[in-house]
């Protein structure tokens, strides 16, 4: 087997590097005026670095729930132990928290009893966590426990820290190949066109808002409001939106609204119909509340003020003041809608994620992450994720086919 030095396939430029069979890719064909980058394809390739039988290769789940961490889990695992005959594959336990001996926690030796049946089941079989880790006291563990291949399973902040894991094992000139697989039901990660578990989180969402729309068409003067997840992002909102049909508002953070056009426009449907459905993103609005200084999670997120709450509120009192009556009814189908396990077609994308993530590794690429564009797995330079975020363009399709399918007025005014 010829083994390529790690540092052929380290990045160095922040952009790609060893392109053997690049494709320069426009990230949206839609604005058509997007130039691309050129990033290498993901997959298989002819000569791997690692040797299967000296190598031993961890996994960590980190940030918050997605449908099909599992899944992740287990093909990434079969992958490993069955396509390229890794010798040991171990679970780091509890998020980055589990790199660090001093947190307690001995990471989990993965076998294919462990995986039976896990990618039914929603969470992950791991545990995740937010918060940070001390770097050099993970990659000393790493290099104490002899692995050289790490698949960091999270979102944007997930990989910032795999940067930081990658490039402190770099300094060290252990030779640590981190790969990540972006994780988030937002849909927001960049380079990304689908993440693995958003669809199943529709899914469920539109459950809710099924519900909601129920419970609002059987109470003359029905109001159903759902809150969703999306803290940068709506296309969980926009996208249950679209499937469900029944929302007459959806509010996203993407489109900033004015309150008072908003109640306008919800009073007068109100006059005109029997009931209304709104749907609005965790993180639409944000500007109305009283902010100051927000509160930050373990990771450093800024913690998001309560935009259904403030809404219920305010609805109620406005309604009240014109004297019009209705009946609300709040749903907050938050970690609901993430907790369930994937639905197919996330378990498919989950599978792909993961195998070309072990190509990837094997192959000896490092400081990557696994994108998804036009239907294709490339691998992402991880300083990329960090300057580019996706977000749901109100001039785009999906938008559109909000607006259609409520046919809301222009709220921003
Ligand atoms: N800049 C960073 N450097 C190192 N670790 C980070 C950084 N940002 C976030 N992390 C760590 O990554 C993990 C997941 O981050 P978090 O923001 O909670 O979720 P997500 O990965 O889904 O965005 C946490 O343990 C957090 O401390
Ligand atoms: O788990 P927490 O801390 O309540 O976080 C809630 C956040 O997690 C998410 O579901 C996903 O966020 P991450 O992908 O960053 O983990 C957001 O939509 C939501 O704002």
């Amino acid at each position: 087997m010829e083994t390529p030095s790690l540092g052929q396939a380290t990045i160095v430029s922040g952009l790609h590097h060893t392109v053997d069979d690049g494709l320069r890719i426009p990230e949206r064909i839609e604005s058509g005026s997007d130039p691309g980058i050129l990033f290498e394809l993901a997959g298989p390739r002819e000569k791997i670095f690692f040797d299967p039988a000296k190598t031993r290769a961890g996994i960590v789940t980190c940030g918050g729930l997605c449908p099909g961490l599992n899944n992740v889990i287990r093909s990434l695992f079969l992958e490993l132990h069955y396509g390229y005959g890794i010798a040991e594959v171990l679970g780091f336990r509890g998020g980055y928290a589990g790199l660090d001996p001093a947190n307690g926690a001995e990471p989990a030796t993965i076998t294919p009893e462990y995986i039976e049946g896990i990618h039914r089941q929603g969470g992950t079989i791991l545990g995740t966590s937010r918060g940070p880790v001390d770097i050099e006291r993970a990659v000393d563990n790493l290099i104490r426990r002899g692995v050289n291949i790490l698949f960091t399973v999270g979102g944007d902040g997930t990989q910032r820290g795999a940067n930081a894991l990658y490039q402190e094992a770099r300094r060290r000139n252990h030779p640590l190949s981190v790969v990540g697989v972006p994780k988030t039901i937002d849909n927001d990660v960049g380079f990304v066109a689908r993440t693995f578990g958003y669809f199943s989180a529709v899914e469920e969402a539109v459950r809710v808002l099924d519900r909601a729309h129920t419970e609002a068409r059987s109470t003359p003067g029905g109001i159903g409001l759902v809150k969703l997840m999306g803290r940068h992002a709506g296309f969980i909102t926009a996208g249950a939106t679209i499937a469900s049909q029944d929302v007459n508002f959806a509010l996203i953070p993407e489109v900033p609204f004015r309150l008072d056009s908003f109640l306008e426009a919800l009073e007068k449907r109100m006059r005109q119909k029997t009931h209304a459905v709104i749907a609005v993103a965790e993180g639409a609005g944000q500007e109305l509340l009283e902010c100051g200084e927000g509160a930050k999670d373990a990771s450093g997120n800024l913690m998001l003020k309560d935009i259904g709450l403030f809404l219920k509120g305010q609805i109620e009192r406005h309604f009240k003041e014109v004297g019009v009556p209705v009946v609300m009814r709040y749903f907050d189908p938050s970690y609901l809608v993430r907790s369930c396990p994937a639905n197919c077609e996330d378990a498919l994308l989950c599978d792909l994620f993961a195998r070309h993530a072990v190509h990837a590794a094997m192959a000896g690429k490092t400081g990557v992450v696994i994108g998804f564009l036009h239907e294709r797995f490339i691998h992402v330079p991880i300083e990329l994720l960090a300057v580019h975020v996706k977000r749901l363009d109100p001039d785009s399709g999906w938008w559109r086919s909000v607006l259609a399918a409520t046919g809301q007025p222009d709220c921003s005014v």
